[in-house]
């Protein structure tokens, strides 16, 4: 597969320009409102650790739902496959990530798949850590060692944000209570949830923690194994099944790379052999998908052949 090159990326996000005006910013969490339409990026992380970009590159966003596939890594290397499947299943649910519907319909009540909103509850439940501080701080751990970089941590307002206003969440959290899913304090549960999911990135290390997942959990530089292989496996198995929400089947066709996207508008992408893949642009499509980030990654795929399929 051909390398991308940073005039290349230049070129795909003008392209993609004039779609910023389409869709909507994310506003049931009230600060990620104060997101820009404008702040546009993409980047590539290699394998060989060469890395391009273009668009806005100094912009931070929240990493929001992309979280959800690094605290199942973490919650799978606490407690292993055994323990972690049985609390949450392994298939898509069709449904919009925040649907209470499927819960309630399945039996045993367990959500289906770790990357709609109740599955991830789940998961975060299972990170080992006594306080919701030092949950938080074991997965920023993971990605500082995915990332090479101490910097990241989280937007303090956004995760506040969150946590004041995540009713449906408290809601599927308190109904898997009620079904011995989950176990402890839900405002607890709720803390960390809303922490990780407002860790903070710029989009070249959103393209790194990409690489990480592409290069088999190994460290692009020392080869350092930071997640097992079979670990990095499933999660990306999970990006393709479940990535893009209930837009995943239509995102595998159209693309063809595992992807994680998150409401806050980022993408990020896991291509074995290849690298890792990050855009970002903040306004949504009607399934919660980047507008500017599906056309980039379009059209990537399509130039490159980049799809596994
Ligand atoms: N799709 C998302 O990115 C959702 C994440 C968000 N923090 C929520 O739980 O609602």
């Amino acid at each position: 597969m051909k390398k991308v090159t940073e005039s290349m990326l230049h070129e795909w996000i003008q392209q993609a320009e004039p779609y910023k005006s389409l869709g909507t910013v994310a506003d049931y969490i009230p600060a990620l409102q104060k997101q820009k339409r404008e702040d546009i990026a993409v980047s590539v992380y290699h394998l060989d650790n060469d890395c391009v970009g273009a668009g806005n590159l100094e912009n931070t966003f929240t990493i929001q739902s992309i979280s959800k596939v690094l605290a199942l890594a973490l919650a799978l290397m606490d407690q292993g496959e055994d323990y972690v499947f049985a609390r949450v299943g392994m298939e898509p649910s069709g449904d919009p990530f925040h649907s209470i519907a499927k819960l309630e319909r399945t039996n045993p009540s367990k959500p289906l798949n770790p990357m709609i909103n109740a599955g991830a509850l789940a998961v975060t439940n299972m990170i080992m850590g006594s306080t919701p501080d030092e949950k938080v701080g074991r997965l920023l751990t993971l990605i500082h060692e995915m990332t090479n970089d101490q910097s990241i941590g989280y937007d303090e307002e956004v995760a506040h944000s969150e946590f004041e206003t995540a009713f449906l969440n408290r809601s599927l959290s308190y109904f898997m209570k009620q079904h011995g899913v989950i176990e402890g304090s839900i405002e607890e549960l709720l803390d960390a949830y809303t922490k990780q999911c407002a860790i903070e990135m710029n989009i070249k290390q959103l393209a790194r923690v990409g690489a990480v997942l592409a290069n088999e959990g190994r460290d692009l530089e020392s080869g350092r194994q930071i997640i097992p292989v079979q670990l990095a496996r499933i999660c990306k198995t999970f990006m393709v099944t479940c990535g893009m929400y209930d837009a995943s089947g239509s995102f595998a066709i159209r693309v063809g790379i595992p992807a994680k996207s998150g409401v806050s508008g980022a993408i990020v992408g896991a291509l074995k052999g290849y690298g890792g893949i990050a855009v970002f642009g903040p306004a949504l499509d009607e399934r919660g998908n980047s507008v500017v980030g599906m056309q980039v990654l379009e059209t990537m795929a399509s130039r490159l052949e980049l799809s596994i399929f």
